[in-house]
């Protein structure tokens, strides 16, 4: 059955601006009662409050700004979203930041941004709060957590991590208990601030490995294209499934292998 947007109610993390600010978009074209922009970024984030209640109507968006990874403050921007809509039944853990440079921030962001997120979604806010016998969170990893990514290894490790999240909460053991259905987004890249770096890697020993990856990525893709692809994730993809969207292509299902077909007879 899929999984109806109108009338739902939705936190997405590094929704001020980018994929999350599109996916916003997205899902409020489809009807969605409510969002809750939830970032860092003071600035982008009270700009995209705005205009998302100019284009779709007043009251429609919330902007948190928080960091995700104080849990605290995370759990504020939670209980914020249900004091204005009185429910929640999605929830983006969209924010992540990249460039090996601040790798150390990678994994505070990436990793820890994202348990806080699934611990706050799965066991708190969505088993509670959704409005119907279904919540939905989705996930944004990368295809550089799925792959190996030479000009960032830190940052394609916190990817893979995503990976881990999704395979282990998206088990039907979660669901039965939660009712929350959990899915992973990996886009290849996408034209948004995060590819905007210069300072990119650990050391300058890496030059170099960017030019590769240039040559290799079909497209920069539109967070447009990413984030009406994500909606459909969130319309029907199954739980503890990841989905690869590259080169403004439609989003196509990755599997893992079972680990027994590579075992020696
Ligand atoms: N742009 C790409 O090529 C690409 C490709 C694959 C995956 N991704 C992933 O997509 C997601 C969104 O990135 P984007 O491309 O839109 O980049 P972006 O930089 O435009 O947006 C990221 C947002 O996350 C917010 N953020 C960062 N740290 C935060 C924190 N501690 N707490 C709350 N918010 C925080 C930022 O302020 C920003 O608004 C990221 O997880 C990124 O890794 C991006
Ligand atoms: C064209 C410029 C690409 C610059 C990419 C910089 C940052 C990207 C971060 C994204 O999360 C990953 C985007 C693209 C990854 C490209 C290739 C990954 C290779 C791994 C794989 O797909 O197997």
């Amino acid at each position: 059955m899929v999984f109806e947007i109108r009338n739902k109610v939705a936190l997405i993390t590094g929704g001020a601006k980018g994929l999350g600010y599109n996916f916003a978009k997205a899902l409020l074209s489809k009807g969605l009662k409510g969002v809750t922009l939830v970032d860092i970024n003071e600035n982008d984030g009270i700009l995209a409050e705005k205009e998302l209640n100019e284009i779709y109507g007043n009251d429609k968006a919330l902007f948190v700004k928080c960091d995700i990874t104080n849990y605290a403050e995370f759990e504020e921007a939670f209980q914020r979203t249900i004091k204005k809509f009185h429910q929640l039944d999605i929830l983006a853990n969209n924010a992540g930041v990249g460039f090996d440079g601040i790798w150390r921030k990678e994994i505070d962001v990436n990793i820890i941004g994202t348990i806080n997120g699934f611990i706050l979604g799965m066991d708190h806010y969505l088993n509670k709060y959704k409005s119907t016998n279904e919540g939905v969170i989705i996930a944004t990893s990368s295809t550089a957590g799925l792959g190996g990514y030479a000009p960032w290894p830190v940052y394609s490790a916190t990817k893979f991590a995503i990976t881990g999240m999704v395979k282990s909460w998206g088990c039907q053991f979660h669901y039965q208990r939660t009712g929350v259905r959990v899915v992973e987004v990996c886009p290849c890249a996408i034209a948004t601030d995060l590819l905007n770096t210069d300072a990119f890697s650990l050391s300058p020993l890496y030059e170099g490995s960017m030019e590769t990856i240039k040559n290799e990525v079909e497209q920069v893709q539109k967070p447009e294209h990413v984030a009406g692809e994500m909606v459909k994730m969130v319309e029907d993809a199954p739980n503890g499934s990841i989905w690869v969207v590259e080169a403004g292509e439609p989003a196509f299902e990755f599997s893992l292998p079972k680990r027994e077909i590579f075992k020696k007879e």
